[in-house]
This record gives structure tokens, C-alpha cells and sequence, in this order.
């Protein structure tokens, strides 16, 4: 790809800062957009992926550490955005890549960061700084640059202690991810459509699945549209007299941003769908309201999973798949055998924890065992990632046309 102009090196890069809120602070330099971002900082270990990662809406409102070195290298493409616009609240690099290189490349990163007003930090020890958030916790933080760099902040002798105390105030004023409600902010305004793709194009759908957008990202629409699936996308201020209105054979709740804890209404909605006996999917913030709507709790992890290389284990099957990971919360739920739901004195019936994150034993996935409801923490989409986990796309398939002839066995 052809580039116009000059690359910007570190030697022409202003001074930008990055404070934590526990008062660490590294000093690097500027990229992308210039100016203040503040958010939760998390790491990202994917060595690949990171236009999933920054189109991934489930990242508002973070500000996302690359643990792989060079970033930009593959330039920006129009084919593998999760989502309509990048959604980071800021971005943290080690060495930018000076020129795109792929064939597939339409614009720079830096460009595209630039564009859409995200500011970011390169030469950076990013390291350094994820052995500190793996030590300390995911926490809220600033990055400073241009305008927003206080004075005393580009000092040759390091930044001066008031030039950080202003920055740790900005920082430490920020609203705690814990707490946040974010999924209406990334929700499409309006219902959607995406038909059947593929082999299926044009074809009577196999089912029709009512899919409550929550931060949804564009493969996992794809991933059930090929397989025959007509997928009403739906925003998440849908009603269950919406959603029933559809006739859907199945809804997906997808990931999304936030806290788990404040999704009261998307548990609501859950709880209706599941009482109607319709077959249930979900991913991520799917599988968290899942959680939540059988009676258990959510929590908050340390630093979270965020990658492409998590190691799960199916328990049913024994199998380990190699998934893409993107979460900061997790279910509470009894691992050691399946457990009575205990929303409503066992209403839901029996649950099973059927994923386990073999990095930490942390739930990456439930099943219901006398309904037709189950969902995984990770990414089966696949959106950056390994392709292991896309059979539960086929399995909840199954599901809606097994449960379908069931009903129609059943009727009189
Ligand atoms: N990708 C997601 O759906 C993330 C869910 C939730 N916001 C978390 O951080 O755990």
C-alpha cells in the first residue's frame, strides 16, 4: 500500500502521559488523536485481531494496553471491523507500525485512531505496565497529551510532581467500571434484519432468532445468518412483547460493556424468555445475564481474560478449545456439580457450569438442564480468534429445530 506524507517517528512524537489512578506513571509519546482519554485499563494479549479489538463495542470506555509489540502493521481494512467505529476510550502501544503492509490495507492506523478522535500512547514499556495491572488489578486511568498535557508534564528530567497530581485528579474522578450500565450507549437504535448468507441465500430460513443487541459484534449475526438463520437484531430497550412478537425459534443475547450487576432490565427480559420455553443463547454479557436471571451472582476479576490464546474445557466432552476472550466480570455459580437455579426457590430448575477457563478456574460457561438455555464467556464468533468454539453456533441450531419438533409433537 502506498502511503502519502511522512511517517511520524519517536523523534517527532510529542511528550503523552499515562497515570494510573494508584499513581503509576510511564511517560511515552503521542499517537493518534492528541488530547485526554480516561478509562478502565485493560490488557489485550491477542498477537493479531486488533481492528476486532478496537470495532469490539464490549470496550467502551477502557483504555485497551497491546501487549504484542507492534501494532499496525496490517494497516485498516474494510472487512474485519466488529462494529461501525472504533469504541476504545484509549489505546496503548509499544511501536507503531511507521507503514502498513497487506495487501488487504485501505488507510494507516494511526490515521484511523486519529479520525476518530481515540488518543492513544506509543513508546510505552508495555511490559512493564501489564506486570502492574496483572499485579495490581484493572483500574481506572489518563492518558495526556497535546492540549491536555499539563505544564511541567514534558520536562527533560521527568514529568514534575503537580503536573501529575493534576493528571491522578482527572483520573481518579473517572467512574469506576464497577457499577457502569454501558450497554444502551453501544445498542443499535433501530431493529435489523440480516437474512440468510451463503449456501442459504434466499432460502426459507432454517429458524429465526431474535437476537437483543447489547454490543453486538458483526460475526455473530454472520455465524447464525450462515447456517440458514434469519437474525432480527434488536436493541436492547426491546420488550419481551418485541421479541415475542417475532415468533422467534430462539433469542441470543450477545457481549456487550459494563457491569453486569446493573443489567436489571436485560434480566427482566431474560426471565420472560425463559418462562415462554423458548431456546436461549448467549455470549459473554449473554452468558452473565444467563447467570443472573437463574439467581446467581456476577464479580468482578482482578484483571480479566482479554486475548485469543484462553485455553476452556468443554466439560461434557473433555475437549479443550483455544478462544477468543474479552471479559472483566464473571459468573458465581457452584462448579463442582450441576446446582438448583436459585432465582425464585429453584423455579429455573437444574444448572450446570459446562466451561472452565483452565488459566484460572474461572466459569466460562452454563447450561441449563431442564430448559432450553446455555451460553459461554468467550468468543465463539470468533472474532479475533480461533475458530474452536464455532460449533455452538450449530448446537444452538439444533437446539431450536429439536425443541421445534418437540413442540409440534406435543401440540394436540
Ligand atoms: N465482552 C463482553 O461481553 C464483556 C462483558 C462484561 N462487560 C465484562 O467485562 O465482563
Amino acid at each position: 500500500m502506498s502511503t502519502a506524507g511522512t511517517p511520524p517517528d519517536a523523534r517527532t512524537r510529542s511528550t503523552a502521559l499515562l497515570v494510573l489512578e494508584d499513581g503509576y506513571v510511564l511517560c511515552g509519546k503521542a499517537y493518534g488523536a492528541s488530547g485526554r482519554a480516561l478509562g478502565e485499563i485493560v490488557f489485550n494479549t491477542g498477537m493479531t485481531g486488533y481492528q476486532e479489538t478496537l470495532t469490539d463495542p464490549s470496550y467502551h470506555r477502557q483504555i485497551v494496553v497491546m501487549t504484542a509489540p507492534h501494532v499496525g502493521n496490517t494497516g485498516v481494512n474494510d472487512e474485519d471491523p466488529e462494529s461501525s467505529r472504533i469504541w476504545v476510550a484509549g489505546y496503548v502501544v509499544r511501536d507503531p507500525a511507521r507503514r502498513a503492509s497487506s495487501w488487504r490495507a485501505r488507510r494507516e492506523l494511526e490515521d484511523e485512531l486519529r479520525g476518530a478522535a481515540v488518543v492513544g500512547v506509543c513508546e510505552i514499556d508495555t511490559r512493564a505496565l501489564t506486570r502492574h495491572l496483572r499485579e495490581r488489578g484493572a483500574m481506572r486511568a489518563g492518558i495526556f497529551s497535546g492540549a491536555a498535557l499539563p505544564a511541567g508534564a514534558d520536562d527533560p528530567a521527568g514529568p514534575s510532581a503537580a503536573a501529575v497530581e493534576i493528571c491522578l485528579h482527572a483520573v481518579r474522578s473517572a467512574p469506576l467500571m464497577a457499577g457502569q450500565a454501558l450497554a444502551a450507549e453501544v445498542s443499535t437504535p433501530r431493529g435489523y434484519v440480516v437474512e440468510p448468507s451463503g449456501d442459504f441465500a434466499g432460502r426459507e430460513p432454517v429458524a429465526v432468532v431474535a437476537a437483543v443487541d447489547l454490543g453486538i459484534k458483526a460475526r455473530t449475526p454472520f455465524q447464525l445468518a450462515e447456517r440458514g438463520v434469519r437474525v432480527h437484531v434488536m436493541p436492547q430497550s426491546t420488550t419481551l412483547a418485541e421479541l415475542l412478537a417475532l415468533e422467534p425459534d430462539g433469542v441470543f443475547f450477545s457481549n456487550g460493556p459494563g457491569d453486569p450487576s446493573t443489567a436489571g432490565h436485560e434480566v427482566d427480559l431474560l426471565r420472560g424468555v425463559l418462562d415462554a420455553g423458548i431456546p436461549f443463547f448467549g455470549i459473554c454479557l449473554g452468558n452473565q445475564i444467563l447467570g443472573r436471571a437463574l439467581g446467581y451472582g456476577t464479580y468482578k476479576l482482578a484483571y480479566g481474560h482479554r486475548g485469543v490464546n484462553q485455553p476452556v474445557l468443554d466439560r461434557a466432552t473433555g475437549r479443550v478449545e483455544i478462544t477468543a476472550h474479552n471479559h472483566g466480570f464473571a459468573v458465581d455459580a457452584p462448579i463442582e456439580a450441576p446446582s438448583v437455579s436459585p432465582y425464585d426457590s429453584g423455579r429455573y430448575g437444574r444448572v450446570e457450569v459446562s466451561h472452565l477457563g483452565l488459566n484460572d478456574g474461572v466459569v466460562e460457561g452454563l447450561r441449563a438442564l431442564d430448559l432450553p438455555a446455555f451460553s459461554v464467556q468467550y468468543h465463539p464468533e470468533a472474532a479475533a480468534g480461533p475458530h474452536d468454539g464455532e460449533h455452538l453456533f450449530d448446537r444452538f441450531v439444533d437446539l431450536m429445530v429439536s425443541h421445534r419438533a418437540d413442540h409440534r409433537q406435543e401440540a394436540p
